[in-house]
């Protein structure tokens, strides 16, 4: 799955600068959903109804939370719980604690969800961290330390921290209630002594399967697992739990109260999945220029295999006069933190990236994902690529957010994409609709409706209606 993927092309995405040393970096002023363009959802029928993972029957109020902490919800301009919100909080919260393994679609507000629970659960007389959460890469580390930060901005002397490499604050202790890092990183600064452990309430692994089933992160999770208090509130998060992954979670989170969901709930219905046929390979950069314009309009994510290939692809469209950012786990972590915020300000608006961005990332302004290669897996047993579904659903699920819409285009260019493709709508039991670039007014115009609804703040039922044409 995902995890082989990644192996592969990234050979340990965030792991590799893990191991140089790595350090805190205490989270200031610029928050960074803030930085974000701002872009209004009417989110009214879509959480009126009962089978959209945006539903609620509750509201905040009823979730029992903390005056400060119903301020800074309200604050984030969020009005009613999501399904995972409302159906995770009570087990979360409740005493004495009990493990979790949670999942919910992409987009759906799982960061809330264990967000909550943590704020809710930190003493704050205690400067000591009692919070872990791990995540698979230092851009969901710093997003999610984002999300905590500005949660948790009414609760009077709160410290967040993030726990990710960082080789110019190196021998700095982390001082803080809450830390949000990556694996490789709080495993050493807890060997080195920087984080003190013992006080540990809470772990939360977020893309838990990801972090599971990956070799490299997996082992450093299970290290960081043995170190922390065994009374720990252990909580798992994910969009996705494929099942040789789920007895691993329940193992690594023992008696958890879990909530799953069937393949065929798991795609949002707000983003339109495309496909287009391409004869060959070398038509796939040709293919790939035909949408710049339209990928400019709001922000679009190319995903390919390979660091070369972002390299490449980088390289010849900026050669070509394109404005493109490129991110990969090549680049040191200041520069993947500077591409990152210039693309959630909107400086950046087409990123390239490979599947070290896959998960997890919420950059609300996304309307386009293109996978320029289908995300494709090593079988261990034939040694053969094959799809990778739950990667699939991961890149697409960077559009769409919380009830947005949003359009993931796949690029096929020969017998085994196609195959991998095909596979990949077969196991969510989805339509993948071709578009034909030979009429490009059409697909031209197709696309917009989806950019101008996505931009207008239209409804997933919204959109379906403007789009009558059979794209
Ligand atoms: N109750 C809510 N009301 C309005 N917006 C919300 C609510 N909960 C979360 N959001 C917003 O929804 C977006 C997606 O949330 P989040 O990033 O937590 O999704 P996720 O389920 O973790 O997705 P992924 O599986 O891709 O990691 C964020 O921009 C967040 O601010």
């Amino acid at each position: 799955m995902s995890a082989a993927t990644a192996a592969a092309e990234e050979p340990v995405p965030e792991t590799q600068a893990d191991q140089v040393d790595g350090a805190a970096e205490v989270f200031k002023g610029s928050d960074l959903q803030e930085v974000e363009a701002h872009v209004e959802v009417k989110l009214a029928d879509l959480q009126a109804d009962p089978n959209n993972p945006l539903f609620s029957a509750k509201s905040f109020e009823d979730l029992n939370l903390s005056p400060e902490l119903l301020k800074g919800i309200h604050q984030m301009n969020f009005k009613t719980p999501s399904k995972v919100q409302e159906k995770a909080l009570p087990l979360l919260l409740m005493n004495p604690p009990m493990n979790m393994i949670a999942q919910s679609q992409s987009g759906t507000g799982k960061t809330a969800a264990f967000s909550l629970n943590i704020l809710t659960r930190v003493d704050i007389t205690n400067l000591a961290p009692q919070a872990l959460v791990l995540a698979p890469s230092r851009e969901l580390a710093r997003q999610i330390l984002g999300v905590i930060t500005h949660m948790g901005q009414f609760i009077p002397g709160l410290v967040t921290m993030a726990a990710i490499p960082d080789p110019t604050q190196r021998n700095k202790h982390f001082e803080a209630h809450v830390l949000v890092g990556t694996p490789g990183t709080v495993m050493d600064m807890i060997r080195r002594k920087y984080i003190n452990q013992t006080h540990l309430k809470i772990i939360v692994l977020d893309e838990a399967d990801n972090m599971l089933d990956q070799q490299g992160l997996g082992d450093q999770c299970t290290r960081v697992k043995r170190m922390v208090p065994k009374d720990i509130q252990t909580v798992l998060f994910s969009a996705t739990f494929p099942p040789r992954v789920i007895e691993y979670a329940k193992n690594f989170a023992p008696n958890a109260n879990v909530l799953t969901l069937a393949h065929d709930e798991l795609t949002i219905e707000g983003i339109k999945q495309l496909y287009i046929d391409i004869d060959q390979d070398n038509d796939k950069y040709s293919t790939l220029l035909k949408f710049y314009g339209l990928m400019t309009q709001a922000s679009s994510i190319i995903f390919v295999r390979t660091r070369n290939t972002a390299q490449e692809l980088e390289r010849r469209m900026v050669a070509e006069g394109h404005k493109v950012a490129q991110l990969s786990g090549a680049l040191e972590g200041p520069d993947r933190d500077r591409v990152i915020d210039q693309f959630r300000s909107g400086e950046a608006k087409v990123l390239i990236t490979t599947n070290v961005l896959a998960r997890g990332i919420d950059v609300q302004s996304v309307t386009m994902v293109i996978n320029y290669d289908i995300p494709t897996q090593m079988d261990p047993q034939t040694r053969r690529e094959i799809a990778d579904p739950e990667t699939y659903l991961h890149r697409i699920g960077r559009t769409g957010r919380f009830g947005r819409v949003g359009v993931a285009l796949s690029f096929v260019h020969n017998k085994n994409a196609w195959q991998q493709l095909n596979d990949i709508a077969t196991y969510f039991k989805t339509d993948l609709h071709p578009i034909d670039i030979g009429d490009w007014d059409a697909v031209e115009d197709m696309i917009q409706k989806v950019i101008k609804s996505s931009r207008a703040g239209k409804s997933t039922k919204e959109m379906t209606d403007m789009i009558t044409d059979g794209a």
